[in-house]
């Protein structure tokens, strides 16, 4: 078995049934996602989108199969694993006593960004959040919020992101310079798995879509997957 930055694939899961202890969901699902793959989660209401996020992030054991980050079983306790894997979710937590400005400083200072100052400034830029900078998160819409977490998970340098439907909440535009920088992160090398609900976002920065259907996942394309989102 080849393990760490050598391993076949970053993600790779295996005859993988997700669930809860009383529950099974979804599965056997197969999933090999090599470096700069994009691969969408889509599926109805219910059909367990999150669940696979929280069973790749070690949060819920798998209910059989395997699920590995570079050829070992994941761990979110693990360095390797806390380095090279960054996380949106839908309902990111925020310390209430730090202001936007300060939450994107405490990540990349904890993840020893160099030039942290000016990553910072053009994650504020970029989600065009200067005029909030110094605002607490009480302070903030909705959108500002779900703005600050993206921009939180995207100012760190990880092999893998995962994210789950980023497109909550952020109008139009941001969507469409969200969509792009994917694209863009996906050619340097990232690898992405992103739980979406937008055709849009499978078309622009994705290349497959597993589509949980059924209590089944199948690996079809971004445009196979865009158009069952259409239906
Ligand atoms: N803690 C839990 N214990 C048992 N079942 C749960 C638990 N959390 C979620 N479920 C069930 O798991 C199934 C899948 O939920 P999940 O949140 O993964 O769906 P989803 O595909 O992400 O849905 P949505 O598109 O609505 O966000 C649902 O039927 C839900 O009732």
């Amino acid at each position: 078995m080849q393990t760490g930055q050598d391993a076949k694939y970053q993600l790779e899961a295996k005859e993988l049934v997700i669930g809860y202890p009383q529950r099974t969901i979804c599965g056997p699902l197969n999933l090999q996602l090599s470096r700069g793959h994009g691969v969408g989660i889509i599926g109805a209401n219910g059909s367990g989108k999150s669940t696979l996020i929280r069973t790749v992030l070690g949060h819920l054991a798998p209910v059989q199969g395997e699920i590995e980050f570079l050829g070992l079983p994941v761990n979110e306790d693990s360095m390797t694993f806390r380095q090279e894997v960054a996380v949106q979710v839908t309902d990111g937590t925020f310390f209430e006593e730090l202001t936007v400005a300060e939450h994107l400083e405490i990540v990349a200072r904890g993840h020893s960004l160099p030039s942290w100052e000016q990553k910072v400034q053009a994650e504020l830029d970029f989600f065009e959040l200067q005029e909030v900078a110094g605002l607490l998160p009480g302070e903030l819409s909705s959108g500002q919020r779900r703005k600050v977490l993206l921009a939180a998970t995207l100012i760190r340098p990880a092999q893998l992101v995962l994210l789950d439907e980023p497109e909550q909440r952020l109008d139009l535009r941001i969507r469409q310079k969200l969509y792009c920088r994917l694209a863009t992160l996906r050619q340097s090398g990232t690898t992405l798995l992103v739980v979406t609900h937008d055709p849009q976002l499978l078309r622009n920065s994705l290349e497959h879509a597993m589509l949980l259907d059924e209590d089944q996942g199948e690996m079809i394309s971004a445009e196979s997957g865009a158009q069952w989102l259409e239906r």
